[in-house]
């Protein structure tokens, strides 16, 4: 090399060197000037509530680590635990203040308000990045108008036969540890038979158990939550660029590219597919789907994509990909759970038995979906399940206006504030039994009264849209495995524990015995 060249290029590498560095200070003297005109507005607000204990530097994440053999597993319990002690209280993420709110009256109120958005979804790119989850405004309202469309329960008999039809697949699999005395993780046939049935109803597409793309996606669910908490707990994690390298020198790269794969196999089909019977049927297709709405959600969103510039392609990836996350896990969790505590509860797992016979029959098992809502005691053990074991126990949001407390305290504007939904469960006055599985806390005298403060499923305007859905599909399941097998285990409530990332799932399993009815 020339002594010009390497003189430009040395030249070039300080004039690089400088620009970046420059940027860096520019970054972290805004950010500090942001943080301190925050606090000064904040502080004497926040100062009326009680303050979890803290240590210098790492603030209250001290105590999620304290005396914590596995942190990733049990951070979830600790942090639930914590909260549990204060009605309301400040947490501090080392130096970022949050607000836990346990009364449900707070809950509801913040749930409630328009303004409180959940912005900080952000950090949790890989699970929710440009989907409805994540978006607030207008973006968000358009978004949640095609899922609310996807999902109503017009559209129920279809969803209905199809998750049937795995239901009687996945009773059948299970078929061979009958009246043996094998011990089984149920988790793994259930969460197969929901990723199956789920899929087939927003986009016809079938999963192929051997084709190793589509078993990717869900490995890396579970291992990008649980990185993605880890960054929303550690705020020098929070910007992209020290993220991305954290998540290089560990390796972790890849599963944000293997999330992707089975949503954009499941588009490229659907292409593809479309693409022929336009063909075969002379462009009547194209002609529908233009004008009337289409029956999957899978063409919802490609509607949507050709016709609005601003929903892009990562836009209906990131779409279709959340809905399957946030579909299928939490339905499975609940049939699992709820299966295990009728297992744990015999007497229950008897009358809902003689529900579903009174009601489905003896012979060959043909429910219909209107015989669903009769089940009456099946459902009040399954809110039961939601209420000792929510599948979202904390959810979070950041106001954009200053939130006034039932007793007057403020919650300062631009605050990130954690929603107990746990605690307003488990609060005995209104459960007299909390801390017990008792389906008599949803008995109907009870049921006005004690829903005010059971949450499952949220409230207001970002509740979930999925709740009918949800509840059909684990009816549907339970009535196909109750109805072949009496389940029964040797695992205590205390066995449990839950491991929470975007949601809370029992790292224990779900292990039991089947006996034949
Ligand atoms: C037992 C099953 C389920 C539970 C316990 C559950 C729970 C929840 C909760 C608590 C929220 C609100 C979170 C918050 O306010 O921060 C939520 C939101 C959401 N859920 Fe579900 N969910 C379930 C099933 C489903 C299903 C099957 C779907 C899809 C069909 C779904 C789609 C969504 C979506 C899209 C949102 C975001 C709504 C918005 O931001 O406007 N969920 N879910």
């Amino acid at each position: 090399m020339s002594t010009t060249m390497r003189s430009i290029l040395v030249n070039f590498y300080w004039i690089f060197g400088s620009c970046v560095f420059m940027i860096l200070v520019r970054t972290i003297v805004h950010r500090t000037f942001t943080y301190i005109r925050q606090m000064r507005r904040m502080t004497p607000l926040l100062n009326s509530l009680d303050h979890l204990p803290t240590k210098p530097i790492i603030g209250s994440l001290y105590y999620l680590i304290k005396d914590t053999k596995d942190f990733i597993t049990e951070r979830g319990e600790k942090m639930i635990e914590l909260f549990n002690k204060y009605e309301s209280a400040i947490f501090w993420m080392m130096h970022v203040p949050i607000v836990s709110l346990g009364k449900h009256e707070d809950i509801q109120a913040v749930l409630n308000n328009s303004r409180c958005s959940r912005k900080f979804l952000r950090l949790f790119e890989g699970t929710f990045g440009d989907s409805t989850a994540a978006l607030h405004g207008e973006k968000w309202r358009r978004n949640r108008k095609i899922l609310l469309e996807a999902f109503s329960p017009n559209r129920f008999h279809r969803f209905f036969s199809i998750i049937k039809e795995y239901s009687s697949f996945t009773t059948k699999a299970l078929e061979l540890f009958c009246d043996t005395d094998e011990i089984i993780d149920i988790k793994h046939y259930i969460l197969s038979l929901n990723a199956n049935s789920f899929v087939r109803n927003i986009s016809d597409y079938e999963i192929n158990k051997s084709n190793n793309e589509d078993i990717a996606m869900i490995n890396a669910v579970i291992e990008i939550a649980r990185l993605e908490c880890t960054r929303f707990l550690i705020p020098w994690l929070h910007p992209k660029f020290i993220y991305k390298t954290y998540l290089f020198f560990l390796g972790k790269l890849h599963l944000y590219r293997e999330i992707l794969q089975l949503p954009k196999k499941i588009i490229k089909e659907r292409l593809s597919m479309c693409n022929m019977t336009r063909n075969l049927q002379n462009d009547k297709i194209a002609e529908d789907t233009d004008t009337a709405s289409p029956e999957l959600f899978i063409d919802m969103l490609l509607q949507r994509h050709n016709s609005n510039a601003d929903f892009t392609e990562k836009h209906l990836i990131s779409e279709l990909k959340t809905i399957m996350i946030v579909g299928v896990e939490s339905s499975s969790i609940s049939v699992c759970t709820t299966i295990l505590m009728l297992a744990m509860h015999i007497e229950a797992q008897e009358k809902v038995y003689d529900e579903i016979r009174t009601i489905c029959g003896d012979g060959d098992l043909k429910i219909q979906i209107q015989d669903l809502k009769k089940l009456v005691y099946m459902e009040q053990c399954i809110n039961e399940t939601f209420r000792k074991f929510p599948i979202i126990p904390i959810t979070f949001r950041i106001c954009d206006e200053d939130i006034t407390l039932q007793n007057g305290q403020v919650i300062p504007a631009g605050c990130l504030v954690v929603l107990n939904i746990y605690k307003s469960h488990h609060n005995k006055e209104i459960f007299p039994n909390a801390d017990n599985w008792d389906p008599q806390h949803f008995n109907k005298e009870m049921i006005q009264h004690r829903k005010r403060a059971f949450f499952p499923f949220g409230s207001g305007p970002q509740m979930c849209i999925g709740a009918k859905y949800a509840m059909m599909s684990i009816k549907t399941q339970l009535v196909h495995l109750l109805r072949r097998y009496r389940f029964t285990t040797e695992m205590k409530m205390q066995d449990i524990h839950l491991e929470l990332d975007i949601s809370a799932r029992n790292y224990s399993g779900f292990l039991l015995k089947l006996h034949s009815r």
